[in-house]
C-alpha cells in the first residue's frame, strides 16, 4: 500500500493550490515524498471540487459585493461592506497599539509602520529551526506574475504544516506578540538562501489580480513577521527601498511591518528586497497575517 495522504498533507495541498502554486511543481514534491501518482491526482480533484463548491456558495452569499447591485451608501450591501472594513481597520489599530506597547522598537516614520525586536528567538531555537528547514526544502513560489526567473531564487519550507512542538511554540509567540489569533494568519514558512540567492523588490500585500486568486476568505495580507535565523557572513540584507532603511540579518531578530495603509490599500512604502547572499547562507522564517479569519 502507498503512503497515506493524511489531513496535514491535504491541508498542505489546499494551501498551496489556493496560493496559486503550479500543479506540476506540487506533483513533483508529492512524488518526492513517496505518494503514488493516482493518489496525487485524486487529491487534486478533491481540493478542486471543494473549491468549486465553495465558489458556488460565495456566489449566492447575500453579503457578497456585486457592483451592479451596490449603487449607494444607503444600499445594505455597501453598508455591510463598510462595516466589515471598519472592523478590519479597528483590529489593525489594536495590533499597532499592542506592538507599540511591546518591547519592539518602532521605526520613526509616517511612511511605513515597522518594528524590530532583537533576540525574539534564542540561538538554540534558531539552530533547531534551521535544521528543520534544511531537511524539507522546495523551490520558493511567487504570488506575482514575473518573467524574471531570478526574481526569487531561494527555497522554502512549509514549517507550519510540520507537526513540531518548537514551531507550534514559535507560532504562538508570534501571534501573542501581535495579539492576533492564529486563525488570522498563514502558516509559518521557512526561507533558505544560498550564495547568490535573493528575493527582488516586492511587496507582501496582494495586488488586485493576486487578491482574487490568493485572497480567499482570509482576504488581504496585513502584517508580516520575519525572523532571521542566522548572522549571514556577507550579503542577504533586507532593504526597504522607499524608506531608505535596511537590516543586516542578526540571529533571532524579528522585523515586523504592516503592508497596508490606514484605509487598507497596499502601502507601496513596504516595498522590500532580500539582497543576494554573498557568503555563507541565510535562513529566515516568515509569517503573514490576513484581514480575516479562516
Ligand atoms: O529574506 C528576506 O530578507 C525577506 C523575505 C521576504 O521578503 C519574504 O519572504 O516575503
Ligand atoms: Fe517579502
Amino acid at each position: 500500500m502507498g503512503k497515506v495522504f493524511d489531513a496535514s498533507w491535504q491541508q498542505w495541498l489546499k494551501t498551496n493550490i489556493e496560493r496559486g502554486c503550479n500543479k506540476n511543481e506540487l506533483t513533483t514534491i508529492l512524488l518526492e515524498h513517496g505518494f503514488d501518482i493516482n493518489v496525487i491526482e485524486q487529491q487534486f480533484s478533491v481540493v478542486t471540487q471543494a473549491k468549486q463548491t465553495a465558489s458556488l456558495n460565495v456566489a449566492s452569499d447575500p453579503f457578497t459585493f456585486h457592483p451592479s447591485f451596490a449603487v449607494s451608501q444607503s444600499d445594505p450591501l455597501i453598508r455591510q461592506q463598510n462595516a466589515q472594513q471598519k472592523q478590519v481597520q479597528q483590529r489593525l489599530i489594536r495590533v499597532q497599539q499592542q506592538l507599540t506597547q511591546s518591547k519592539a522598537l518602532k521605526l520613526e516614520s509616517d511612511a511605513l509602520e515597522l518594528y524590530t525586536l532583537n533576540h525574539f528567538l534564542s540561538a538554540q531555537e534558531c539552530q533547531a529551526v534551521i535544521d528543520l528547514i534544511s531537511s524539507k526544502l522546495r523551490p520558493s513560489e511567487l504570488a506575482s506574475q514575473t518573467s524574471d526567473s531570478n526574481f526569487r531564487t531561494s527555497r522554502t519550507c512549509d514549517l507550519g504544516i510540520i507537526n513540531n512542538q518548537l514551531i507550534a511554540r514559535i507560532d504562538k509567540r508570534i501571534c501573542d506578540l501581535l495579539a492576533i489569533p492564529a486563525t488570522y494568519a498563514e502558516v509559518i514558512q521557512g526561507q533558505y538562501y544560498e550564495v547568490g540567492q535573493q528575493f527582488k523588490a516586492h511587496t507582501d500585500y496582494f495586488e488586485a489580480y493576486e487578491l482574487q486568486k490568493h485572497g480567499g476568505k482570509m482576504g488581504q495580507r496585513t502584517y508580516t513577521v520575519m525572523i532571521y535565523l542566522n548572522d549571514v557572513e556577507a550579503g542577504g540584507e533586507t532593504n526597504f527601498l522607499n524608506v531608505g532603511i535596511g537590516f543586516k540579518p542578526q540571529q533571532g531578530m524579528a522585523v515586523i511591518w504592516n503592508s497596508l495603509n490606514a484605509d487598507l490599500t497596499g502601502n507601496i512604502n513596504s516595498l522590500h528586497q532580500a539582497e543576494p547572499v554573498k557568503k555563507g547562507f541565510k535562513a529566515v522564517i516568515t509569517k503573514w497575517f490576513r484581514q480575516n479569519s479562516v
